[in-house]
Order: C-alpha cells, then sequence, then structure tokens
C-alpha cells in the first residue's frame, strides 16, 4: 500500500461537517490540510451507484486539480426495512431547490417507516468509504460501518446531516446529542480512518 508522505493533503468535500471531523480525525498525524471547497474546486458529478465509486470519483478529480495527495470520503445512511435506501443517495434525498433540508429528509425516512408499519428496532447503518488518490492515477480505499437504530423525534443539535436521528447500538445518546470526541471513537467515518491511519501513515 502506497503511504502518504507529502505534507500537504487536500480534503475533497465541500460538506462543512465533514470537513470539521476529518481535520480532527488527521489533526494527531502533521498532516497540512486544505479543502477542495477552500481552493475553489467544483463538486464533480457524483454518477456512480456505490460508495467506492463516488469517492473515487472526488478524490481523483481534487488531485488531479490541484497535484496533490486528495482524500475523499462518500458516506451515507442504510435503512434495512428500506432496503439499504436512502444509501448512495443520501445526500440527494435532503436536496431542495434553496439547497439541503436535513429535518424534512429525517422526517422522509420515518415517514416511509411509519407507511410501512416498520417494526421496532428500525434497524440502520452509517457507512463511509475513503479514497486517498495521487496525481499519478493511483489510489486506495477504506471502509468503515457503524450499526444502530432509528430514534423519532430527533435528538441533539451537533454533528450534522443525519446524525440527530441515529443510535448507534448500545449507546444512550444520538450521534447529534454525542459530543464530537464521543462521536470520533465510534464512527462509520473514525473505522474508515483507522484503516487509512494503519494503511498509509508510517
Ligand atoms: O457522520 C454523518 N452524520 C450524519 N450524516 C452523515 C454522516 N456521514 C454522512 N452523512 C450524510 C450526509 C450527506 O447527506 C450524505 C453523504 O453524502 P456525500 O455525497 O458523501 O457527502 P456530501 O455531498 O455531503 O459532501 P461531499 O460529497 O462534498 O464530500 O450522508
Ligand atoms: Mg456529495
Amino acid at each position: 500500500m502506497r503511504k502518504l508522505t507529502e505534507g500537504k493533503l487536500v480534503v475533497a468535500t465541500h460538506n462543512a461537517g465533514k470537513l470539521r471531523e476529518i481535520s480532527a480525525l488527521l489533526a494527531p498525524h502533521g498532516v497540512d490540510v486544505v479543502s477542495a471547497a477552500a481552493l475553489g474546486f467544483d463538486e464533480p458529478e457524483e454518477t456512480e451507484d456505490t460508495f467506492a465509486g463516488n469517492a473515487r470519483i472526488k478524490a481523483h478529480f481534487a488531485a488531479k486539480k490541484s497535484g496533490l495527495p486528495a482524500l475523499s470520503d462518500d458516506s451515507g445512511i442504510m435503512v434495512d426495512a428500506l432496503d439499504g435506501a436512502p444509501g448512495v443517495y443520501t445526500a440527494d434525498w435532503a436536496e431542495t431547490p434553496d439547497g439541503r433540508d436535513f429535518p424534512m429528509a429525517m422526517s422522509k425516512v420515518w415517514s416511509k417507516l411509519e407507511d410501512m408499519g416498520a417494526k421496532e428496532p428500525r434497524s440502520a447503518s452509517f457507512n463511509c468509504t475513503l479514497c486517498l488518490a495521487w496525481p499519478d492515477g493511483h489510489d486506495e480505499l477504506f471502509e468503515g460501518k457503524v450499526d444502530g437504530r432509528l430514534v423519532w423525534p430527533i435528538r441533539g443539535s451537533h454533528g450534522f446531516g443525519y446524525d440527530p436521528m441515529f443510535l448507534p447500538n448500545g449507546e444512550s445518546e444520538t450521534f447529534g446529542e454525542m459530543s464530537p470526541e464521543k462521536k470520533h471513537g465510534m464512527s462509520h467515518r473514525a473505522a474508515a480512518f483507522s484503516e487509512l491511519v494503519d494503511g498509509c501513515f508510517d
């Protein structure tokens, strides 16, 4: 597996919540981080139907454009009773003409479960695929997952996206209620990061 040797890394995301988490997860490793959004890069279209496929699109786009290694994150929530939806389309479910509306997206998920009479526990998982790509076209992929269940009403104002409706197994706080440090100890993103750190950092 290729090691990350350069000091500077582009984080290929336009999501401020993800950038905050990725920066915190990278902080102990002495990497100098700049985001694709801060560099003014466009968002490439996420045309694949897998997390890995879309992670590769985002990381290669930023690596080519910057001439630096780039790290992307493609992630989403998979609800068992919905056969894994919204999955790769988790961000799309929140899309409105005025931007993303996550309270609306969470209530869409919950109403679908209500409409179908889904039984407790309404199990779901958060999934994350990281892609580290270099300007020469090489890449490495890492995956992480956390299992839990969905709750309603939503709880907490920490984190981002669908965090307030996700209760990880064995916990009493949703991702929206827990501190960032606690989420970083158990999240899908943290799990993928630990693979990345083991494989690519000295
Ligand atoms: O820890 C999380 N806590 C809550 N929600 C989360 C999390 N991780 C992903 N999610 C949701 C947010 C987003 O709606 C979708 C990912 O979509 P995804 O395309 O990978 O990210 P994005 O468009 O927000 O940013 P970008 O593509 O620029 O990295 O899953
Ligand atoms: Mg996206």
